[in-house]
């Protein structure tokens, strides 16, 4: 088992895919199932209401791809914590290594934006990660761990704040690390997490990039590894579900 006593989350990152038939198609082939995992579907923001009302009465949780910081207010184009809340979404990923390189997003905005999902009674799943770059020189054990510490806020616990452990460079290359180089990762992530956050101990630590239905039952098995956030292969009812499946067996 990856963490005793901590039930795996795998969880579905769009991304900017997807279409409202497409997204229609993917929540019905998904709905009825479930094993001894959380299973989240994060789907682009303009599907968020459909996918809700189709996922109404299962067990799958609704979740978003990012928040604004403040509440409400003057911020064209801009979504707030509370108005997902309102939709019916569980959780939001926020501080992906895209929006970080894309939108610029620092760790202290990432920080900004997980208090107000916490705020909103959101669970906030936290992405971190070394570049290629940072791996090769031998810093990402330090990069992972300064980003924790800048993007995780005061107030976070083991219900309220997921960890996501995404190497930048295993993000839809097909290339993942090594079980040794997961597990080193997310010993460290615990380590820091029991020092630092209330309940550290059982915060979910997922992993991320590159996971795939033949790759997931040894990705999960991991010590410290406690569910998959899960990009291109999100996209394919089976593909995620057998994600889902390869989790589950290391749930015990
Ligand atoms: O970025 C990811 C999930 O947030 C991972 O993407 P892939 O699974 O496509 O590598």
């Amino acid at each position: 088992m990856a963490t005793p006593g901590i039930r795996p989350l795998v969880a579905g990152n769009w991304k900017m895919n997807g279409s409202l038939a497409m997204a229609s198609a993917l929540v019905g082939a998904l709905k009825g199932r479930q094993g001894n995992v959380d299973l989240l579907v994060c789907p682009p923001f303009p599907y968020l209401a459909a996918v809700g009302a189709a996922l109404a009465g299962s067990k799958l949780a609704l979740g978003a791809q990012d928040c604004h910081a403040d509440a409400s207010g003057a911020h064209t184009g801009d979504v707030a914590a509370p108005m997902l809340a309102d939709l019916g979404c569980s959780y939001v990923i926020l501080g992906h290594s895209e929006r970080r390189t894309d939108h610029g997003e620092t760790s202290g905005m990432v920080a900004a934006k997980a208090q107000a999902a916490l705020a909103a009674g959101l669970t906030a799943i936290i992405c971190v990660g070394e570049t290629e770059a940072q791996r090769n020189a031998g810093e990402e054990l330090k990069i992972v761990e300064k980003q924790i510490v800048e993007s995780v806020p005061s107030g976070a616990n083991a219900g309220n704040t997921v960890i996501a452990y995404e190497p930048v460079w295993a993000i839809g290359t097909g290339k993942t690390p090594t079980a040794a180089d997961v597990e080193a990762m997310h010993r460290h992530i615990r380590a820091l997490l029991k020092s630092r956050v209330t309940g550290g101990a059982g915060m979910r630590i997922l992993y991320g990039g590159s996971v795939k239905p033949s790759n997931a039952a040894e990705l999960m098995a991991v010590a410290e590894v406690n569910g998959a956030l899960v990009g291109g292969a999100s996209l394919k009812a089976e593909d995620f579900w057998g994600i889902a499946e390869g989790a589950a067996k290391s749930a015990g």
